[in-house]
């Protein structure tokens, strides 16, 4: 390989199923060496951060010498985990992930008591779903009141990463603005935390990490690690926030992200204030703003609907009027913590290629009705939507979007955006630039395009007729 044209970045991607790692070249977007090893989740949807951080110096190990050279790192992480820290800086317990709908009772109550749908909407840019951090700090509280009482210190998995490799412990820690955004105690309309919330889940401020400014470190490498010591390590952010870093993302074009969670966003200047809870009003990792919806059963779900047929995920077979609501996890989008997946409308006809096509069109479904929600009305419908994440690889994903939106699809050619929107962030630290436009001249989002094709519009009123008319099983707990 030739050598390197400008320094040398690492972007890490901490997800749900994996780290990935890359070493990329700060001035042409190169990525000169890879990473990845995996996570293990338990049943109950909580992960061990100690094995995050196995995992990433892992995969960090695995770019050989070029990670060695690197001049600044930074971290992406899934969003909204709980990682709560005792005195000796090790979690009191595993930390709670996004997808576990546990504190679906907490929530409730948390709606209710602090005005409503509304009014959390306006203060918080969300009506918070089971995902979010306060959430499961309820449910601490309430369910492990020891474990709460040990917590010195509380951080998304992205700040305990941060944390691990800056060597800040619970008295130092360190977020920014666009995960902060998901822990449902940061308040988007002050651009603080807010302590009226913080005071209602009885969580001290003094226990969260400062929210470090665009184009502020966090630190810099402590010794004994993997990595160069003293490098510059970037604020890091949440996974979906640094998926639009790395692509460099502006207004107007639609991203659907593929993998264990569905997402569906794009970045806007207004801020986002959805009082039906079904667009998130994430900030994203610069000064803007990142409305997003999420769905927890995407890829896993349909791989799992796979297995259980017996078939390659690629074996789907058009046809037929079987109706999946691949509900596997409870769902979010739309809002069913106690749902479980549906089968509907199977005849002595219905081949198994056809269900299995079935649970793509009802992952994809909830996903796309969430579109329009999250562009500005101004957006162009003919802007393609960029199709990103593990299932982006896959053709019945990318026929299933582009069937069910009519619109038409681009698939980035560069693989692990949020792993590149990482590096990008800590590339903009290092040269002084916004991360985005870095990205922007990488050209991250160029790749094949896909036309429109027309909507399957008799398919999209099966899946939505089914959700109505199942409402009252989908809500049973
Ligand atoms: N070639 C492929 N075709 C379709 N799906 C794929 C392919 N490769 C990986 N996947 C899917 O990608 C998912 C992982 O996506 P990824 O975005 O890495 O997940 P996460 O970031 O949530 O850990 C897996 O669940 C798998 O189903
Ligand atoms: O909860 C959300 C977004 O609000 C998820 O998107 C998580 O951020 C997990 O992401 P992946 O592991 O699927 O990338």
């Amino acid at each position: 390989m030739a050598a390197p044209d400008g320094p040398l970045v690492i972007g890490v991607d901490s997800s749900t199923q994996s780290t990935k790692a890359l070493v990329v070249d700060a001035a042409t977007g190169t990525v000169v060496a890879r990473g990845q090893a995996p996570h293990v989740v338990t049943a109950e949807h909580d992960s061990d951060p100690e094995q995050w951080w196995e995992a990433l110096s892992e995969a960090v190990a695995q770019c050989g010498p070029a990670a060695q050279r690197a001049a600044a790192v930074s971290v992406a992480g899934q969003q909204h985990g709980l990682v709560a820290l005792g005195a000796d800086d090790r979690p009191v317990r595993n930390a709670l992930l996004w997808n576990d709908t546990r504190s679906a009772p907490q929530r409730d109550r948390l709606i209710e008591e602090l005005g409503g749908p509304a009014a959390w909407a306006e203060r918080v840019g969300s009506v918070p779903p089971a995902s979010f951090t306060v959430t499961k700090w309820a449910w601490l509280t309430e369910n492990e009141p020891k474990a709460a009482a040990a917590t010195r210190a509380v951080r998304l998995p992205h700040d305990y990463l941060t944390g691990r490799l800056t060597g800040q412990g619970v008295d130092g820690g360190t977020t920014d603005r666009g995960d902060a955004s998901g822990s449902g105690w940061w308040a988007s309309a002050t651009e603080s935390y807010d302590e009226q919330i913080l005071a209602h889940v009885g969580l001290d401020p003094k226990l969260l990490p400062r929210v470090v400014g665009a184009g502020e470190a966090a630190g810099t490498v402590r010794s004994g690690l993997p990595l160069p010591e003293g490098i510059l390590v970037a604020a890091g952010t949440g996974d979906n926030m640094a998926g639009a870093l790395g692509l460099g993302l502006v207004p107007g074009q639609p991203v659907l992200s593929l993998g264990t969670s569905g997402t569906v966003y794009a970045v806007t200047e207004r801020r986002p204030a959805d009082p039906t809870g079904i667009v998130a009003g994430f900030a994203d990792a610069g000064s803007g703003w990142l409305p997003l919806a999420c769905t927890l059963n995407c890829t896993q779900a349909v791989d799992r609907f796979a297995t259980l047929l017996g078939l390659e995920r690629e074996a789907t077979e058009p046809g037929g009027t079987a109706v999946v609501l691949p509900f596997l996890d409870g769902e979010r989008t739309p809002d069913l913590p106690y749902a479980s997946g549906l089968v509907h409308g199977l005849r002595h006809a219905t081949t198994g290629g056809q269900l299995l096509q079935a649970a793509y069109d009802g992952a994809v479904f909830a996903l796309l009705r969430a579109l329009d929600s999250v562009l500005d009305e101004s957006a162009d419908p003919a802007e393609p939507i960029l199709l990103i994440g593990g299932g982006a690889r896959g053709t019945a994903w990318r026929e299933t979007v582009r069937r069910l939106s009519g619109r038409p699809v681009r698939v980035p050619r560069a693989e692990e955006l949020v792993a590149l929107g990482a590096a990008a962030q800590a590339a903009g630290l290092l040269l002084g630039r916004d991360p985005a436009a870095v990205a922007r001249d990488w050209d991250t989002a160029a790749g094949p395009a896909y036309e429109a094709v027309e909507r399957d519009e008799a398919a999209l009123a099966r899946l939505d007729a089914t959700l109505r008319d199942a409402d009252a099983l989908l809500r049973r707990r």
